[in-house]
């Protein structure tokens, strides 16, 4: 990248928001009274560890780079498009033009964070203000919390205080368009190939950014069914930001209570991972370190290719495999089975659903996967575990999910259950039991 002016300029970095509109940071700097360009670094530091080079994810992120390179240059500007490590970057951004502010939306995770401080840091040191605003969250870091001023720990008493505080400001969208003549004019810049940071593109399309109103009204009796099309799968845009999380409460707000739930959720976990950062590495109650997980390397293998002889599990894990995506009934039956049935650490489970899903989010994730395995904040208690023998039943009973992602299913070639079920339910309790001291 050899962009470079003279002129002062309102910088908006994008990163978790890869939209131009109701875009937080990017109305502040519209707004700020300076000439904005917008600009995004491909971060080698996340990039580089990837092992898959056909990464949905990152060819996801290509693609919205090039639609929002395309917005820009109709409106007569560019996207700077960097690739590298974010803080020499920034040293050469400030070389290459003077810079009358950053503005950016506040990303949660540990990483994150520190690398937000570092680079706050390094403007600072030339009096450059950087500035953050929430954005992928309708309340973030304190605005929920208890009447003791604590963060929550319990998703029923969370969601009753976030309802309490949701008024209508919270959920109206910025409205950037209004000041797009405040983009700085120039012609377009280049964006790097994929190949060029050793990437290849993933022949396959991504889930449309909006969902009917219609489906919303059926979410609450549809959204079990994993044979259905019963769910928006808007996470991949809820992920990168491509979809606004405020527009999608308004349309929830209208059209289903159940649905507006979930994205509760999803600012739950964020609040609890910002709170108690430990959980990224370890229990978020510290007493169920204890258990003696097994983490066979044999069970891993053939949980990962989804060669259980549960068939839910199975086509779940396939169906990960596949597309990188899989249903939330099936994401639980497998995490269950993971952990319980086959007393795998939780983290090894949660490490591969990182590795592949296209909406991978570290909070929404962690949370779950600490949900599941008993040890997170508001858990399913140890005791629980799921029979994906009969949980088939009642959400796939006409095997029509399973079927889709087995196609051996039924024949001599799909295995036996690896494990029986009662007495791996029985082994799982009383392992946790004895490790965390329970009669
Ligand atoms: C073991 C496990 C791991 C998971 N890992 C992730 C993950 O990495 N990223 C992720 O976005 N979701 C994760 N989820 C939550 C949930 O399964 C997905 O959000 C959902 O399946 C995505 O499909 P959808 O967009 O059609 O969901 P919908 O049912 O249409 O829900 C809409 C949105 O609400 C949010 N949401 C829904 N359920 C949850 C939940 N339980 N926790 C937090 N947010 C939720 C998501 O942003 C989702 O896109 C996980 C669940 C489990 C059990």
């Amino acid at each position: 990248m050899t962009f470079s002016t003279d002129q002062p300029i309102a910088l908006c970095w994008l990163r978790r928001d890869l939209r131009l509109d109701d875009n937080a940071a990017l109305y502040h700097a519209l707004k700020s009274g300076h000439p904005v360009l917008a600009v995004f670094i491909f971060d080698r530091i996340i990039l580089d560890p990837l092992s898959d080079r056909h990464d949905r994810r990152v060819a996801f992120i290509h693609q919205q780079i090039h639609a929002l390179q395309d917005q820009l240059t109709q409106l007569g500007s560019t996207l700077l498009v960097y690739y590298g490590e974010p803080l020499p970057i920034w040293k050469q951004i400030m070389q290459a033009m003077p810079l009358a502010g950053v503005y950016t939306n506040a990303d949660y995770e540990t990483y994150a964070k520190e690398r937000d401080q570092q680079v706050q840091q390094l403007l600072a040191e030339q009096g450059i203000g950087f500035h953050a605003y929430k954005d992928q969250t309708i309340f973030d870091t304190d605005e929920v919390l208890t009447d003791a001023k604590k963060p929550y720990s319990v998703f029923g008493a969370y969601q009753r205080k976030w309802k309490a505080n949701l008024t209508d400001f919270y959920v109206r969208s910025y409205p950037t368009q209004n000041y797009f003549n405040s983009f700085y004019k120039t012609a377009a810049q280049a964006i790097p190939s994929l190949a060029s940071m050793k990437f290849k593109p993933v022949n396959e399309s991504f889930p449309a950014t909006q969902v009917s109103d219609q489906l919303l009204e059926h979410y609450a009796k549809n959204r079990d069914k994993p044979a259905l099309e019963g769910t928006t799968q808007l996470s991949i845009h809820l992920r990168f930001g491509t979809i606004s999380i405020r527009q999608l409460v308004r349309q929830a707000q209208a059209h289903s209570e159940r649905f507006l739930t979930e994205l509760i959720w999803r600012d739950f976990y964020f609040q609890i991972l910002d709170h108690f950062p430990h959980v990224e590495h370890k229990p978020f109650r510290p007493n169920y370190e204890a258990v003696p997980w097994l983490n066979r390397e044999e069970d891993i293998e053939r949980w990962q290719q989804g060669m259980t002889g549960y068939p839910l599990v199975d086509a779940g894990m396939r169906q990960l495999n596949q597309v990188g995506w899989m249903h939330n009934r099936a994401r639980l039956n497998a995490a269950s089975f993971c952990i319980k049935h086959l007393l795998i650490d939780w983290r090894i489970g949660e490490a591969y659903f990182a590795q592949k899903l296209r909406d991978y989010d570290l909070a929404a994730n962690n949370g779950n996967w600490q949900w599941v395995a008993g040890s997170g904040n508001d858990a399913s208690p140890f005791f629980r575990v799921f029979n994906p023998v009969s949980q088939a039943k009642t959400f796939d009973p006409k095997e029509a999910y399973i079927r889709e992602w087995i196609p051996e299913y039924g024949t001599p070639d799909y295995p036996k259950p690896m494990i029986e079920h009662t007495f791996a339910r029985q082994r799982a309790i009383d392992t946790y039991r004895k490790a965390l001291n329970r009669t």
